[in-house]
C-alpha cells in the first residue's frame, strides 16, 4: 500500500456531538484499524431477577464488559411484558397520527424542561443537516402528575410535563404512564447490576436515586428519501443510562460508532431493549465506561418509532469520579446532576429555530 493511500484513508473523519461538544473521529481502515466491536453484545437479563447474588454478579460481569468495550448492549429476556411494549407502540403511532394543531398545543418550546411535542426538523444535532427528520414527545419526572405517586415537595412545585388536552388524545397519557412506570422499576433493578459491575455494593447508587431524573421520549422517524438527511444526528446521551425500545422495521436505523469510525447497525429484535451507557456513567467511571456516539438514519422505506427511557440520579444529587477510578494527585470536580443536565438540555435546544413566528431563538 502506498503512502498516498494511507494518507487518504486516515484523512477521512466522521463528525458527531459528544457531551454537547462537536467532535470528530478518524475513519481507520486496513492496517490502521484498531480492535473494536462490529456488533452489539447480547446479554440474557433473566438473572436480574435472580435471588442468588452470585448469579446477579455473573450478569454484572457481562454488563460491565459491554459497558467498557462497547458502551451498548442488547438486553434479551428483559422481563418487561411484550404486550405492554406493543400497546405503547400502538398508542404512540396513534398519537403521531393526530392533527398537528393538537400536538402543537403542547409544543416543547413552551417549557424550560423541553417537555411536550417536538416538531419535524426542530432538533438539529448535526449542523451539516437541515435538522433531525423526526417528531417526538418528551415527558419525565413531575411530582404534580398523580400517576407518579410522589410527594409534592415543595408544595409550590410547578408542573413540568405538558399533556395534550384534546379528547381525541385522551388515550395517550395513560399509555405513556404505563410504559414509564414499568421502565422506571426496571431501571432501578438495572442500577443495582451497574453497581455490582463496578465492584460496589448493589445498593451503592440508591441514596443518589431516591427521586431520579427520568424521561420517556417517544419518537417517530418517517422514511428518509435522501441519504443526506438524518433521523437524529450523531450524539451521546446526557443521562446515566438509556433503555431503547425500537419498532420492528425490516432494515436497521439505529447506528453505533465504533473506534474505527465505522457505523455499526443495530437490527431491531422483538422483545429486546438496547441499553447504552450515557455521559454520567462515563464521568463517574473516569472514562473507563464508554458513552458511545450513535445516530438514527431511517433509510428502509418504513415508518419507524422508538421509545427511549433516560435515567439519571436525583436532580440535587452530587456525583464525581468514583474512588477506584481516581489517579493520585489529580483533582476531581463534584457535579450537581440537575445543573449539568440543564446545561446539556440548553445545548440540545440549540436548534435552527428562526426569529419571528413568535418563536424564541436558542443559540
Ligand atoms: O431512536 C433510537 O433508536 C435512538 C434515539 C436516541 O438516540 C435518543 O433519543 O437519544
Ligand atoms: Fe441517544
Amino acid at each position: 500500500m502506498s503512502t498516498t493511500e494511507t494518507q487518504t484513508e486516515t484523512e477521512q473523519h466522521v463528525h458527531y456531538h459528544d457531551g454537547g461538544v462537536p467532535g470528530k473521529r478518524r475513519i481507520l481502515t486496513g492496517k490502521a484499524a484498531k480492535p473494536t466491536f462490529n456488533s452489539l453484545p447480547r446479554i440474557d437479563m433473566r438473572r436480574v431477577f435472580s435471588d442468588d447474588l452470585a448469579e446477579r454478579k455473573e450478569l454484572a460481569a457481562e454488563v460491565g464488559a459491554a459497558c467498557r468495550d462497547v458502551g451498548f448492549f442488547v438486553a434479551v429476556n428483559h422481563g418487561v411484558d411484550q404486550e405492554i411494549l406493543d400497546d405503547t407502540f400502538d398508542a404512540v403511532k396513534q398519537y403521531f397520527d393526530l392533527p398537528t394543531n393538537i400536538k402543537m398545543e403542547s409544543h416543547n418550546q413552551k417549557t424550560d424542561k423541553f417537555r411536550g411535542y417536538e416538531a419535524f426538523l426542530e432538533g438539529k444535532l448535526d449542523p451539516s443537516t437541515r435538522g433531525d427528520l423526526k417528531e417526538g414527545f418528551l415527558m419525565g419526572e413531575d411530582a404534580t402528575d398523580p400517576e407518579q405517586n410522589r410527594p409534592i415537595t415543595p408544595a409550590t412545585a410547578k408542573p413540568r410535563n405538558q399533556w395534550p388536552t384534546a379528547p381525541e388524545a385522551a388515550f395517550f397519557r395513560p399509555a405513556i404512564y404505563r410504559y414509564y412506570n414499568h421502565m422506571f422499576d426496571y431501571s432501578k433493578r438495572l442500577l443495582g447490576i451497574f453497581a455490582l459491575a463496578l465492584d460496589l455494593p448493589e445498593d451503592h447508587f440508591d441514596a443518589v436515586t431516591t427521586a431520579p431524573m427520568t424521561n420517556v421520549r417517544v419518537v417517530h422517524y418517517p422514511p428518509q428519501k435522501s441519504d443526506t438527511d438524518v433521523g437524529i444526528g450523531a450524539h451521546t446521551d446526557f443521562c446515566w443510562f438509556t433503555l431503547v425500545c425500537q419498532s420492528q422495521t425490516k432494515d436497521p436505523a439505529l447506528e453505533v460508532l465504533n473506534a474505527n469510525g465505522i457505523w455499526v447497525p443495530v437490527h431491531p429484535e422483538r422483545n429486546t431493549f438496547v441499553v447504552n451507557v450515557a455521559d454520567f456513567l462515563k464521568l463517574v467511571t473516569g472514562g473507563t465506561w464508554q458513552s458511545t456516539v450513535h445516530r438514527v438514519r431511517n433509510m428502509g422505506g418504513e415508518e419507524r418509532y422508538s421509545m427511549p427511557f433516560f435515567f439519571s440520579p436525583n436532580e440535587d444529587g452530587v456525583v464525581s469520579v468514583l474512588p477506584q477510578f481516581r489517579k493520585p494527585g489529580q483533582e476531581y470536580e463534584e457535579i450537581v446532576v440537575g445543573e449539568y443536565f440543564q446545561r446539556r438540555l440548553d445545548v440540545d435546544r440549540t436548534t435552527h429555530l428562526e426569529e419571528g413566528e413568535g418563536r424564541r431563538v436558542y443559540i
